[in-house]
């Protein structure tokens, strides 16, 4: 009888992979070595952890707190930070001028972060190459023009007339419009952040497809709206997954298929409120979207892209402008003193509200001051976005720091506008540092304010936006006296309501009951900037 040996079993499946998460972990060690010890960005300032990999960045994005971060992050290192591997982000105002100062050699966007949504088309905001995107902002120019703007105040104007029309409406039926709470005979409380948002998606709106949402009509959003609002969140966890690259490749089909279907119902509208908008001729009116149309008529554009760059001057322009006007509402009930010198100025300069438009309203320095102070303090897009130092480029000077190719920048708004080295008493409400009203502030770094930011890739609606948002503003302070219903609604502890929320529990955000009913709302994301503040006011009769 033979003895029979057993050789030992060397290729388990168990031992197989351990030996691929011994090698994978070797592997992250390696990287995270290099990021620390051997990277080119090595010698930049910054917390080792964030350089070591994506993580730290990429779960405070998720968290929706990536603005505080940086700050705290530029706080405690500098106006200059390596916040990833491979990301330099600068609060520094030399920085608007060396990375989109530079003409048509303006650094390009991210690609990685900016196409990462590949169920959208590709559209005005999110295509990096920078010949296709000269070709489309000068087509898409003319409806943004200052001739195109004259020829869209009526509609501004009659969206602004509305809201003051429902929200008096409201004062004399003592709030049982809407669903608003009734306080007394008097006083109705609103709340704001809804109202102008009603406002600025119907102005859109009607500015994009001929038609309004009808929100403010029925006091409440459009399910498009509320879509726009939802997808929010989606997007911020595609973006994170697309700073992993091996995580994008390996879960690319599911991630579309996440967005695709969250995406589906919000382009399918947007494709009928087009055609709808086509078929009762109203392509013939001058305004953002008659030279898009034109294109396509000329065959130059196809139906898609039509699509595509429609929605995205929704999305841009509405919860941006109801952010800011909403913030500065909310700033000026806090600081009751600034209230009355702005309607001061606004009740002085008109006699009647039909006198407010648009050339009129350039005249009121102390209320566009406040609105400049409000995007200072609460930027409606706070987070760096990210350009790229192109391959090939052999690498650029920022802020006089050499930045090798392939570096990912960001300038930080957020963090920049905080500065206690740009800004006396950074986080006071103080519009008179714009005024240049009081010596105290005289060294304010004014010019470091770029709540549009600037270049090739500045908002193209930034001269709409102002207007809408100084036609409101001026338009809502004349008719109505306002004051907080509540301080703990404004104020949770020490901290505005909204950042409080956004810090404890960033992610479910249980809307207040006119916001959404019923609806578990997320607030930020990587790009729509939705800082959630809820400002209620009583209004007085008028
Ligand atoms: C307070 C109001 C607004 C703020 C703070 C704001 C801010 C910005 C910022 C920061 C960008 C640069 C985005 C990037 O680099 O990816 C941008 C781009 C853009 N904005 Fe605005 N925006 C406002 C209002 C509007 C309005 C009313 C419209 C009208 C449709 C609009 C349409 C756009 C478009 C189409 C772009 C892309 C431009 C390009 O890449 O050439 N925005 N906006």
């Amino acid at each position: 009888m033979g003895l029979l040996f057993e050789a030992p079993a060397l290729c388990t499946t168990p031992r197989i992979f351990a030996g691929v998460l011994v090698v994978a972990g070797l592997c992250i060690l390696i990287l995270a070595l290099y990021n620390l010890l051997l990277h080119p960005l090595r010698r930049f300032p910054g917390p080792k952890s964030w350089a070591i990999s994506r993580i730290p960045y990429a779960r405070s994005l998720t968290n929706a707190t990536l603005p505080y971060d940086i700050d705290e992050l530029h706080q405690k290192y500098g106006p200059i930070v390596r916040v990833a591997p491979d990301e330099i982000a600068f609060a520094h105002p030399q920085a608007w001028k060396d990375v989109m100062g530079r003409g048509s050699s303006d650094l390009p966007k991210w690609a990685q972060t900016y196409l990462s949504n590949t169920a959208v088309k590709p559209h005005i905001q999110n295509c990096v190459d920078m010949e296709q995107h000269r070709q489309l902002r000068k087509a898409i120019a003319p409806g943004f023009s200052d001739a195109s703007l004259r020829a869209q105040e009526d509609i501004v104007e009659r969206y602004a007339s509305l809201l003051v029309r429902r929200l008096k409406g409201m004062c004399l039926a003592g709030g049982r419009i809407g669903g608003e709470k009734e306080r007394s005979e008097e006083k109705v409380v609103v709340d704001l952040n809804a109202w102008f948002n009603y406002l600025t998606f119907d102005i859109i709106g009607d500015l994009a497809f001929g038609e309004s949402f009808g929100c403010l009509e029925t006091s409440d959003y459009h399910p498009w709206v509320q879509s726009i609002f939802k997808m929010g969140s989606a997007s911020a966890y595609v973006v994170a997954a697309c700073l992993f690259p091996p995580v994008k490749t390996a879960m690319g089909f599911l991630l579309d298929r996440f967005i695709r279907k969250k995406l589906e119902y919000h382009l399918q509208i947007t494709a009928e409120l087009m055609k709808r908008r086509i078929d009762a001729g109203s392509d013939m009116r001058s305004d953002i979207v008659a030279p898009l149309l034109k294109q396509v008529e000329e065959n130059k554009l196809g139906f898609d892209e039509l699509v595509a760059n429609s929605a995205v001057f929704i999305a841009a322009g509405s919860e941006t402008t109801a952010t800011t006007l909403a913030g500065c509402v909310y700033y000026l009930l806090r600081n009751p003193e600034k209230l009355e010198k702005v309607k001061k100025e606004i009740r002085e300069t008109f006699e009647n509200e039909e006198e407010i438009g648009f050339d009129s309203v350039r005249g009121l320095k102390y209320m566009i001051a406040c609105l400049d102070e409000t995007m200072r303090l609460y930027p409606p897009v706070p987070t760096g976005l990210p350009r790229v130092v192109p391959t090939g480029s052999g690498g650029t000077m920022v802020c006089e720091r050499w930045l090798p190719e392939d570096t990912v920048v960001t300038i930080q708004p957020y963090a920049m506008y905080h500065s206690p080295a740009l800004w006396t008493d950074p986080e006071k409400f103080v519009p008179e540092r714009f005024t240049r009203e009081d010596p105290e502030y005289a060294n304010d770094a004014i010019e470091a304010l770029k709540p549009f930011m600037s270049g090739t890739r500045d908002c193209i609606g930034k001269n709409l936006g102002m207007f809408e948002m100084r036609l409101a503003l001026a338009r809502f302070l004349f008719n109505f006296d306002i004051e907080l219903v509540d301080e703990s609604v404004g104020w949770i502890g020490k901290q505005p309501v909204f950042w409080m929320v956004r810090k404890k529990e960033p992610f479910l955000h249980r809307s207040p009951e006119s916001h959404l009913e019923g609806e578990t709302w997320y607030t930020s994301s990587f790009w729509i900037h939705h800082l959630g503040v809820d400002v209620f006011a009583v209004f007085a009769t008028c």
